[in-house]
């Protein structure tokens, strides 16, 4: 029943054009409560601009954004005040130290004191935090911009390529502290990377973007579950082992001495396969190929079809 609620987030035919060219267009993202909603595309594909309209940072040229089942145009200081967001590198005040830093933003918007070490615990800065900002790593100034995201314990939490630039270790280390906010903190994230195998790691439900177009959405196991089965049989005359099979029915795509299948259960695999030598030609080989999900990212974003 956990999809009958209304998103957290929604938005309905969003749009942005730059130019006269469209860079958002018409997208509907369905965020349910309690995701971590990965949103992939690559570089350029949108992701920042339709980010940045969820936060009303910028107006969408058409379309509609609701957070928390609120119109974002009527609602937004009211939606601000339980969302917390990075977008594009952090703001601090570099001569400050991660404490004051987080000191300056609690005072700001009358937050409990005690907020500042539970998000320097969760982040991991609490034996940093009276360095001054500037002398962080580039980790550790991405964690304290999450800190200060999180210092008012919001129910949406925004982040734009939360580990870009990152080295290895520093992205396990937001990764694992991104996992742990649905669960131990009640908080819903939304987060964009152009890396599959990021959103692969972290997101629990998945929304596709190229060219300002979403080209898929749902949950990790349904793009998962997408994951195409192929069967290749070897035959020294593919043109005419093709012509055997089309007269029976089949539509195999022949490429090199191969003739490919999808969706091929087991009987019709050895029927073709007793059809092929009955005819005189030998199969050679017979092979199952699973499309990875690398693939088929690489051909909703290449070929913009949807699954
Ligand atoms: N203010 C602007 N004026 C003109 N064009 C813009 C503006 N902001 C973004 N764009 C264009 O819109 C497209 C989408 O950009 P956006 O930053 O949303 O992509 P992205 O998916 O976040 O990519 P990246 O991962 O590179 O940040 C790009 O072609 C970009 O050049």
């Amino acid at each position: 029943m956990k999809n009958m609620s209304p998103p957290i987030v929604e938005t309905q035919n969003l749009s942005k054009t730059y130019g006269g060219i469209h860079r958002v267009h018409n997208v509907n993202l369905a965020v349910q409560t309690g995701q971590i909603f990965g949103f992939l595309g690559p570089n350029g594909a949108g992701k920042t601009t339709t980010l940045k309209m969820l936060l009303g940072l910028i107006k969408p040229t058409e379309g509609k954004v609701k957070v928390f089942g609120k119109d974002l145009d009527r609602h937004r200081p009211n939606i601000l005040n339980n969302t917390g967001s990075l977008i594009e590198s952090p703001s601090y005040y570099g001569h400050l130290t991660g404490y004051e830093n987080l000191k300056v933003m609690q005072r700001l918007r009358s937050l409990p004191g005690k907020n500042i070490d539970k998000v320097l615990k969760i982040v991991r800065l609490e034996n940093h935090k009276h360095k001054k900002a500037d002398q962080y790593s580039l980790g550790m100034k991405q964690r304290l911009g999450i800190a200060m995201a999180l210092l008012a314990f919001p129910s949406l939490l925004i982040l734009d390529e939360p580990t870009n630039g990152l080295d290895p270790a520093g992205i396990g280390e937001i990764r694992e502290l991104i996992k742990s906010l649905p669960e131990q903190y009640g908080i819903t994230v939304v987060l964009s990377s152009h890396l599959l195998s990021e959103i692969e790691q972290i997101a629990t439900s998945v929304g596709i973007i190229n060219d300002g177009k979403l080209l898929f959405q749902g949950t990790m196991q349904s793009l998962q579950a997408a994951n195409k089965v192929t069967i290749r049989f070897k035959t020294p005359d593919p043109a005419r082992a093709e012509k055997i099979l089309q007269s029976q029915g089949y539509l195999p795509k022949v490429q090199g001495r191969q003739l490919l299948f999808t969706h091929l259960p087991d009987e019709e695999v050895s029927y073709i396969n007793r059809l092929l030598v009955e005819q005189g030609l030998p199969v050679t080989r017979i092979e199952e190929q699973k499309k990875s999900l690398e693939n088929i990212f690489l051909e909703l974003t290449g070929k913009e079809r949807s699954l």
